[in-house]
């Protein structure tokens, strides 16, 4: 198999250390780089402040991102412009900027995938909440995380909701008369849908999505103990992106 030259950005983060794991002990990927802005990074390759210092010494196949939601954004911008391939584990794109980037990696002819669950027990937790939502249309999404997530809603909870909304009427859900008396008691809505978050020590990266019917609820829920869970999904990204020529959201449309 080609080896695959691999820079990762955010190394010393929670997911970055693993990340550095996987690709140390992945036979043909080679990290090349970390982009490190406070330089604190010890991985035993070249550590830059920033993407545009990394690619001055050398241009990697593959980005890899795991940072915050603007620095996120400015690296895959930076190096598709570069011509270099991104697999973004990042969340808290928007909808404009996701397709701004998906603009550029056309343009540029290159892959690009953002995914904002690596794990594929989440995904098939997603593909089955939207394959049960034909059939019970009235959904709330309780996603629960470590408390030092940055982001609320979670990418994953978004995502959920954009893909039952691909399959799902347009539905308002609850009393048509219903009022919160503590604001935020319904938590955030997409299309009718409510997602409610969860931030608490001890808690890793964990989603429910609840499903109510006539006399009966249907609960799907996935749970991340461990980080670990995101690096199956983040190998086969680093292994596609060589071979896309666009960009792709979602690990869902590259698992076969
Ligand atoms: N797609 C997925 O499956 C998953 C995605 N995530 C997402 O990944 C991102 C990172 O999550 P965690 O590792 O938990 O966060 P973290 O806070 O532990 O790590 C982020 C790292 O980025 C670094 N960083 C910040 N600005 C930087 C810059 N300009 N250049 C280089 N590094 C910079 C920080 O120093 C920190 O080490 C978040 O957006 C999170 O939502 C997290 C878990 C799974
Ligand atoms: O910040 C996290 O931890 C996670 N972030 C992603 C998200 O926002 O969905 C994926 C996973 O839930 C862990």
């Amino acid at each position: 198999m080609e080896m695959i030259k691999v820079s990762i950005a955010g190394p010393r983060g929670r997911m970055g250390k693993e990340a550095v794991t996987l690709v140390e002990e992945t036979n043909h990927f080679e990290l090349v780089s970390v982009i490190d802005h406070k330089q604190e990074a010890s991985a035993g390759v070249p550590v830059f402040a920033s993407l545009e210092e990394c690619f001055a010494h050398e241009l990697p196949d593959v980005l890899i991102d795991l940072t915050t939601p603007e620095v996120g954004y400015t690296h895959t911008k930076t190096a598709l412009e570069h011509g270099v391939r991104s697999v973004v584990g990042t969340t808290g794109f928007t909808a404009e900027q996701l397709e701004e980037l998906k603009t550029l990696a056309e343009d540029k002819g290159i892959g690009c995938i953002i995914a904002p669950n690596f794990a594929i027990g989440a995904v098939l937790m997603m593909k089955f909440s939207q394959m049960a939502s034909k059939y019970f249309p009235d959904i709330e999404i309780l996603e629960l995380h470590h408390d030092q997530k940055l982001d609320a809603p979670s990418g994953t909870a978004v995502k959920t909701a954009e893909m039952i909304r691909e399959v799902r009427e347009s539905k308002e859900q609850g009393h048509p008369d219903e009022k919160e008396t503590l604001q935020g008691a319904r938590g955030a809505e997409m299309d009718g849908i409510h997602i409610h978050s969860v931030r608490l020590p001890g808690l890793v990266a964990h989603q429910q999505v609840m499903l109510g019917g006539e006399g009966e609820l249907l609960t799907i829920r996935h749970d991340s103990f461990h980080r670990k869970s995101f690096m199956s999904g983040v190998k086969v990204c680093v292994e596609t992106v060589m071979e896309l020529k666009t960009l792709v959201y979602g690990l869902e449309n590259i698992l076969e």
